[in-house]
């Protein structure tokens, strides 16, 4: 028997997690392995490191493989998280068809996998499916505001098509489907050169260089921090009430702007804010309803708040050994950027 952890599942289980050695995939596999499933990690090591689980290597009930989810993979397994698909818009916009076949591609892969093998399949969809939202907190029943040619959209229209594939194999083959939707999420474990705003801001702050906020940091997100992520992601696996889409993420809004001061005061950094052209297609605001997670996940709602979080992953970052990280991409967010704001713009 599986430990009683809240949501494990009774029995030990074969568990595929693709995109295994990713920020959420290492979190996942490390909690998956102590309480004693066997894991395979699948990883293409495009966005992740083998550094990310390295206490993990040596671990009996862990595998890791490395594999590209565009192509077929088999395994005897019973339950499949689909989490692979670089998720930073820096480096999911670096090669767009790639990121769409990812979603695609390995969606329809591994879906063909769960519906020979019997198994549960979580996707790790996105709060990006809402787009650029016109309704604020999102709950599941929006259908979003989507542009369907633009810089993001290989991302957002890649988790839509996979969502679509999803429910398609539900409804005609009886696939036993989880379908995630994950807001905002940060913690220990990040890469350094992950791109999204949260490193960003930590690792501009430790190093003293400049904090850049793109636009003039009104757009607001709502950040969750990665262990209450884990949390729902495998409650919501091994529940039997609903196939989702369940949103996942913490419902307090903050602008970035107040996220940049927020990181400032917490490292005692003396960087200063800049202020640099928005990206295409940025989404003005995101904040998760929660409702549905509340409702099936055993009451869960997160317990870490954004000041908490930030202190753990700051100290995180200060002792991470630098010369183990390489920089995945160049930085392109701001190719497409239409318009350029002045450097005081707030
Ligand atoms: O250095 C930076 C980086 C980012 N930002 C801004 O901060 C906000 C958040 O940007 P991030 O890159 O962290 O993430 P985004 O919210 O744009 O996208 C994310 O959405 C949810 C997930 O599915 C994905 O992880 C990712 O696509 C954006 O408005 C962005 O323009 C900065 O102001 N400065």
């Amino acid at each position: 028997m599986a430990t009683g952890t809240v949501g494990a599942p009774a029995e030990f289980q074969r568990v595929l997690v693709t995109g295994g050695a990713g920020f959420l995939g290492s979190h996942l596999c490390r909690r998956l392995v102590a309480e004693g499933h066997e894991v395979i990690c699948l990883d293409n090591f495009f966005t992740s490191q083998r550094i990310n689980i390295a206490d993990l290597l040596d671990k009996p009930n862990f595998e890791l493989v490395r594999h590209d989810v565009t192509e077929p993979f088999h395994a005897e397994v019973d339950q499949i998280y689909n989490l692979a698909c670089p998720a930073s818009p820096v480096h999911y916009q670096y090669n767009p068809i790639k990121t769409m076949k990812t979603s695609f591609m390995g969606s329809m892969n591994l879906l063909g996998l769960a519906k020979r093998t019997k198994s549960r399949i979580l996707q790790a969809s996105t709060s990006e499916v809402y787009g650029d939202p016109n309704v604020s907190p999102q709950p599941e029943e929006y259908w979003g505001h989507v542009n369907p040619n633009g810089v993001r959209s290989c991302y957002d229209e890649g988790k839509r098509a996979a969502e679509t594939l999803f429910f398609d194999y539900y409804r005609q083959n009886n696939v036993d489907i989880r379908v995630l939707r994950i807001f905002n999420t940060f913690g220990p474990g990040m890469h350094p050169y992950d791109g999204r705003v949260v490193s960003n801001f930590i690792m501009q702050a430790l190093q003293g260089r400049d904090i850049t906020i793109y636009g003039d940091g009104s757009q607001t997100r709502s950040f969750c921090f990665v262990d209450d992520l884990i949390e729902g992601m495998v409650r919501f696996m091994n529940q039997e009430e609903t196939v989702g889409p369940v949103n996942l993420g913490n419902p307090c809004e903050f602008t970035i702007k107040e996220l940049a001061e927020l990181v400032v005061e917490l490292t005692g950094s003396t960087s200063k804010i800049i202020y640099m052209p928005l990206p295409n297609d940025d989404p003005k605001q995101r904040r998760p309803d929660i409702t549905k997670a509340k409702k099936y996940l055993q009451n869960w709602e997160p317990q870490v708040q954004l000041r908490d979080g930030l202190q753990k992953t700051i100290e995180y970052f200060k002792n991470l050994d630098m010369r183990r990280y390489k920089d995945p991409t160049k930085h392109t967010a701001h190719a497409n950027s239409e318009k350029l704001l002045s450097t005081d713009a707030n």
